[in-house]
């Protein structure tokens, strides 16, 4: 929309100064207001600029002290305007772009140029975004600024259901640490398309589906197993366990034998140390530059000035250092290969490798799937069962209910299988009761994208191109939705005692830590398996107490996955003698 026309003479006699005729020539009022974004009604009120020279009875302004002033004061508003444009949601959404629908979406404006990155680079964001959602009455849907990003976050079921499901949706917005590190060409961030869809019917067929799940129940064990012995090690030599080391050790094993056929138990000497080390430490690096909060992924002119965690140069050294690592273990197995039929209880290698036709993938494309499978099921069983644990050492009750369970359906065998985890529904509620209490991924993990301006049932329109996040931590700590939030009450999930039954996989958007819809985690029934195995045999092989020297503490940290702030010590007294 144009400027109104100057319709009323200027009373002025003489012909103005050359800086007064560009304040007063229409074609610049308009590309003032329009550089600086002002909206259409600023514009419709600036016609008065142009009465300045005969207010202050002057040819020439900038002689004058007092227009100076009022110059400066017009322009310091109208930057204001540009910087905290109306309608709230910050720089990213100017121009009316949260006012397309019939319901406009509320939010926060934020700071000039960065809006709430200043407020979500901390530990916590799950939490504040939370809060000012719920100060902003915007729980259903908020926008907000994230750098030159526009961005909603919803803390609502029904809301959180319809993005989720959303064919529009379906998109993530790549980090550049993901992208540097090749996971645009893997699963959790290729686009969603042909090339998506091939790598997720290959993974689900060929690593995800039950039958799979159960052939690689022997290597499950031995990783169990291997962590029990060395749990038991630890507490007979220092008199306490810390725990996520164990748990994070089994979660490599058990992610690293079913993908490359691999594992590093210490007591095996097949592998050497070298390349346990390598392998621990070039996940340990990837987690931290994919957590990192890197600030050029929202305004990315700011990496020439500022890259405090340089995760640019970190993410150059680590990419070859990975093609390196898997490229030597394609090899293997491709020399491997005449020699071996492929079975159930395959690694992930040797199905891809014997992929054929259309379905055949590049190494490069190998490369990302097989990494990112380290990344995804490495840290998020090991962190969700030192949740798990610390819930159990905090409830003693609810420890010795889970081992009654346990003794009537394991009776007298030490050990705990995966058909006897089947059988226990109280330890499936303590699961649940921990997903929504601590789930992982608060804002579930990654987020997505939408690909077209979506118009949402509640009459909200998501612009294209805006990234939408789901506040799962919210939705499970709403009183709305669940009663008592805070406390941890596994029996809400037991159905015989009244409680509710709920579909964690994706169907129930009260509880769904594994996201929904067609990017929902493919992992997700291994990641339960996994998870309610070991938390079943750590309660049947040791009693576990607080460490009073080092009580348990519940504060969390956003990084990669929510974890634990300080990592869980526990003493753990063994219940058999062998
Ligand atoms: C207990 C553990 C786990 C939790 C809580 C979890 C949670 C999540 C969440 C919230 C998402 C995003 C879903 C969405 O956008 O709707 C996701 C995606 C994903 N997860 Fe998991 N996950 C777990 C275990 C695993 C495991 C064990 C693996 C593999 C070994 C895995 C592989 C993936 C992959 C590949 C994606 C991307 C899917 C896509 O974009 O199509 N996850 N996970």
């Amino acid at each position: 929309m144009h400027a109104p026309t100057y319709t009323k003479p200027l009373p002025c006699t003489s012909q103005p100064s050359s800086s007064l005729s560009l304040i007063a020539s229409n074609s610049v009022s308009i590309s003032l207001s329009t550089l600086m974004g002002l909206p259409s009604s600023s514009l419709d009120t600036s016609w008065w600029v142009f009465t300045l020279p005969a207010i202050a009875r002057t040819q020439n302004l900038t002689h004058n002290p007092l227009l100076l002033i009022i110059l400066t004061a017009i322009l310091s508003i109208a930057l204001l305007a540009w910087a905290f444009p109306r309608g709230g949601g910050g720089p990213a959404w100017r121009n009316g772009k949260n006012q397309m629908g019939r319901v406009p979406i509320p939010g926060p404006k934020g700071v000039p140029l960065f809006g709430l990155l200043f407020s979500l680079n901390h530990a916590l964001p799950h939490r504040t975004l939370a809060s000012i959602a719920s100060a902003l009455s915007a729980t259903k849907l908020m926008a907000f600024s994230l750098g030159s990003s526009p961005v909603v976050v919803t803390s609502n079921p029904h809301v959180a259901r319809e993005i989720l499901n959303s064919p529009h949706f379906a998109d993530r917005p790549v980090k550049q640490s993901a992208k540097s590190l090749m996971f645009n060409r893997a699963i959790g961030f290729a686009p969603n398309g042909a090339y998506w869809r091939l790598l997720r019917r290959v993974a689900s067929t060929h690593l995800f589906s039950p039958r799979r799940i159960l052939a690689h129940e022997p290597g499950r064990w031995l990783d169990c197993a291997a962590m029990l012995r060395a749990i038991a090690q630890e507490q007979s030599k220092n008199g306490f366990v810390c725990l996520r080391k164990h748990l994070q050790d089994a979660a490599l094993n058990n992610v690293m034998g079913t993908v490359f056929g691999r594992r590093y138990h210490d007591q095996d000497e097949c592998y050497n140390r070298r390349e346990i080390e390598e392998v621990r430490d070039m996940v340990r690096e990837g987690f931290d530059l994919l957590g990192a909060f890197n600030w050029s992924d929202y305004v990315p002119w700011i990496s020439f000035f500022y890259d405090p965690l340089r995760v640019r140069e970190r993410c150059s050294v680590l990419a070859p250092r990975v093609k390196k690592f898997v490229k030597r273990i394609l090899e293997e197995h491709r020399i491997m290969a005449p020699f071996k039929e492929l079975s159930d209880d395959s690694d992930f290698v040797d199905v891809l490798l014997s992929l054929e036709g259309e379905d055949k993938l590049e190494d490069d494309d190998i490369i990302a799937v097989l990494w990112e499978m380290i990344f995804r099921g490495t840290d998020t069983t090991a962190l969700l069962t030192e949740w798990v644990m610390a819930e159990l050492i905090l409830n003693e009750e609810v420890q010795t209910r889970l081992r009654h369970e346990l003794r009537r359906v394991v009776g007298n065998k030490t050990v705990v299988t995966d058909a006897d985890v089947i059988k226990l529904p109280y330890l499936e509620a303590i699961v649940k009761e921990t997903l929504r209490l601590h789930p992982i991924g608060p804002l579930l993990s990654w987020a997505r994208l939408s690909t077209s301006d979506v118009h949402l049932s509640n009459g909200m329109v998501v612009p294209a191109n805006t990234t939408a996040m789901v506040n799962m931590w919210a939705i499970t700590h709403d009183p709305s939705v669940w009663h008592e939030p805070l406390v941890f009450k596994p029996e809400r999930f037991v159905k015989s005692e009244g409680g509710v039954e709920v579909d964690v996989r994706g169907g129930d958007l009260r509880l769904a830590p594994f996201g929904a819809g067609r990017r929902v985690c493919p992992g997700k029934n291994l990641g339960l398996v996994t998870v309610s195995l070991w938390v079943a045999n750590l309660v049947h092989r040791f009693q576990w107490f607080e460490d009073m020297a080092n009580p348990v503490d519940l504060a969390e940290v956003l990084k990669l996955s929510c974890e634990m702030k300080n990592p869980l010590r526990a003493l753990a007294s063994p219940r058999f003698t062998n």
